[in-house]
């Protein structure tokens, strides 16, 4: 499905260049629920702009369904942390939901549905009048994911969409994403900054190095497959992941592309799956 094989970006300035990205290689299936996590200023955000077709990678190859990338693919959606910005202030909640439908040419009837389908989704069927800076924060991003469900993407790409809003809110989106991603069948890879959120979330759990940055590791979530905010979040296994996670977070912040890995004794005799890339 969506293949990173060997991806470097390099940041070319006229005094300094940043040698963001060292060398990714990452596999993600079709239908797959992955989480990826890293020391702050780790890349993640340059990664996924490389995955989006946005940014140009200096070695490598991103590529969906055998295709290389090398322009904003079809069938892919990207959801930002900043819904501030991805929102048209002057556009009501739903033509900023119907606002990328536009170059597919449905034609009115197919698009009305998209975007009443999606808004019921997400849970804003009443707000669809609304202009974004009558919204709070927390419906703001779920326009942005509305306007992300309506496109239909096979693959969605999320930058922290979730940073900027308070926890009871986050809970609620975290919830509905996994909601989203079982009904709709769509491969989500979602960016955080927030370990609980990579434990809770995901199939697997990428976690990146400091910069130039590689994986890691590739880290298998064996939580059960129902999942909600309090039983999941309060079991054992849940513990020791989010444990491990934040051990690997802390070792990677003085581990890169550059340096071998610091011995792991991490797993304090945790079993632990990991998956093959
Ligand atoms: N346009 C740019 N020009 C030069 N350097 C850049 C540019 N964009 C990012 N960088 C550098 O590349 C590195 C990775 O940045 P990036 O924003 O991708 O990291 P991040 O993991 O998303 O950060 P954060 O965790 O703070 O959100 C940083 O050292 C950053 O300063």
């Amino acid at each position: 499905m969506l293949d990173v094989r060997n991806l470097q970006k390099i940041y070319t300035g006229r005094n300094r260049n940043v040698e963001a990205l060292r060398n990714l290689t990452f596999h993600i299936g079709a239908g797959e629920l992955v989480c990826m996590v890293g020391p702050s200023g780790c890349g993640k955000t340059t990664l996924l702009k490389c995955m989006a077709g946005l940014l140009t990678p200096t070695t490598g190859e991103v590529s969906l369904d055998g295709r290389p990338v090398a322009g904003p693919p079809p069938g892919m959606a990207v959801v930002f942390q900043e819904y501030g910005r991805s929102l048209f202030a002057w556009m009501n909640v739903r033509d900023n939901v119907a606002l990328p439908l536009r170059r597919k040419k449905l034609g009115k009837a197919r698009e009305r549905e998209l975007v009443d389908h999606a808004l019921e989704v997400v849970g804003l069927s009443d707000a669809h009048e609304a202009y974004p800076w009558q919204l709070s924060g927390g419906m703001q991003q779920r326009v942005a994911i509305a306007r992300a469900v309506a496109y239909e993407p096979k693959v969605l790409l999320m930058d922290e969409p979730f940073a900027a809003v308070d926890a009871q809110t986050r809970a609620e989106l975290e919830d509905l994403i996994r909601k989203l991603w079982r009904e709709l069948g769509v491969t989500v890879l979602f960016v955080t900054h927030d370990i609980d959120e990579a434990v809770y979330l995901g199939q697997r759990t990428l976690i990146l190095s400091k910069s130039p940055t590689v994986v890691q590791e590739d880290l298998t979530i064996d939580l059960p497959d129902e999942r909600d905010q309090l039983h999941t979040r309060s079991s054992p296994r849940f513990a020791e992941l989010r444990a491990h996670v934040y051990e690997q977070i802390q070792r990677a912040k003085h581990h890169n592309g550059d340096t071998e890995a610091p011995p792991d004794d991490s797993s304090h005799g945790l079993v632990l799956q990991h998956t093959e890339s």
